[in-house]
């Protein structure tokens, strides 16, 4: 019946960990795996309407893309009483945005950091890419963070003595995972839903869909760009066409190769940019081999 609530019934709501116009995001347990979710409630949007469009297209897209390292996970969708409801996997260290907010008062984010967001990201884009798709809404609010704390018994043949000598060792482990779906379009008959215009290219807005897999690529050398500088990024004006043009601020504190890899992701022809392919494989992100 209508008030029989499966949100209620399934989950304890923890906390609220994100508000937006389209409604609320809670950090749940499950009450039976007593595992962990991130739930987004949202208004059921009007049939037939844009909105309803966007939700519809970010089920299609977690039901298509399963399960990748670096793309929040998703388990199940519903609705009930007027509401759309997603349980996806919790990412317990927040977002890049939750980062650079952090970063702000603090420490800036520093270049090894940054170019580990770039492979994590770039080898989920490479996955999305890979089954003719594209996310359209890449920016620092959509990389989320976990952080898992690995536990390693590490034994060492001890020098003198020759006996196996053992200890433990603590290892935190970051992943950056891509996450909200709900621009993710095919690139066979694209229905493009323009996402967050800090990050949009000209050719998208120009509505050039030739290319989209680089407009994913120019988001997140801008996504990047905007956590390497600390600044936020022009919404519009003559700022946001002098970077549509290549012109970007130097980064102080950040090498040569990482300026000209942000620069040529953001290069205003599209067949210039790298593919994401290309970033996985690129030599400033390949961690050095032990020579
Ligand atoms: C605001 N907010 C904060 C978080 C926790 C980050 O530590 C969060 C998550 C998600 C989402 C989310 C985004 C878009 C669609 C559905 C969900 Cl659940 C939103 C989130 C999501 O899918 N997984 C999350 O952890």
């Amino acid at each position: 019946e209508a008030n029989v609530s499966r949100y209620h019934h399934e989950f304890l709501e923890l906390e609220q960990i994100g508000q937006g116009e389209f409604g609320g995001v809670y950090k749940c347990r499950h009450r039976l795996d007593g595992c962990i979710y991130a739930i987004k409630k949202s208004l059921k949007p009007v049939a037939g309407s844009v909105n309803e469009r966007i939700a519809l297209n970010e089920v299609y897209a977690h039901a298509v893309l399963g399960k990748h390292p670096h793309v929040v996970r998703y388990y199940s969708a519903w609705a009930e009483n007027d509401h759309m409801i997603i349980q996806n996997e919790y990412c317990n260290g927040g977002s890049l945005a939750d980062l650079m907010e952090k970063s702000k008062s603090g420490k800036k984010i520093d270049e090894f950091t940054l170019k580990q967001v770039l492979l994590h990201v770039a080898k989920g884009l490479k996955y999305i890419h890979s089954l003719q798709l594209v996310h359209m809404d890449i920016k620092p609010a959509n990389v989320f963070v976990s952080r898992e704390q690995k536990v390693y018994l590490h034994s060492e043949e001890s020098a003198d003595d020759g006996f196996e000598e053992e200890h433990i060792e603590e290892e935190e482990e970051v992943t950056y995972k891509i996450g909200d779906l709900g621009h993710v379009t095919s690139i066979v008959n694209p229905q493009v839903e323009e996402g967050d215009c800090r990050y949009l290219p000209r050719e998208i807005l120009q509505e050039d869909f030739s290319h989209l897999q680089k407009a994913d690529i120019f988001a997140l050398g801008l996504t990047l760009y905007e956590a390497a500088r600390g600044e936020p990024l022009p919404l519009n004006g003559e700022e946001w066409h002098a970077i549509r043009n290549g012109e970007l601020q130097p980064l102080p504190g950040f090498s040569i190769e990482w300026q000209m890899l942000l620069k040529q992701m953001v290069q205003t022809d599209p067949t210039v940019r790298p593919t994401a392919s290309q970033l996985v494989h690129h030599p400033t992100l390949c961690p050095p081999t032990v020579m």
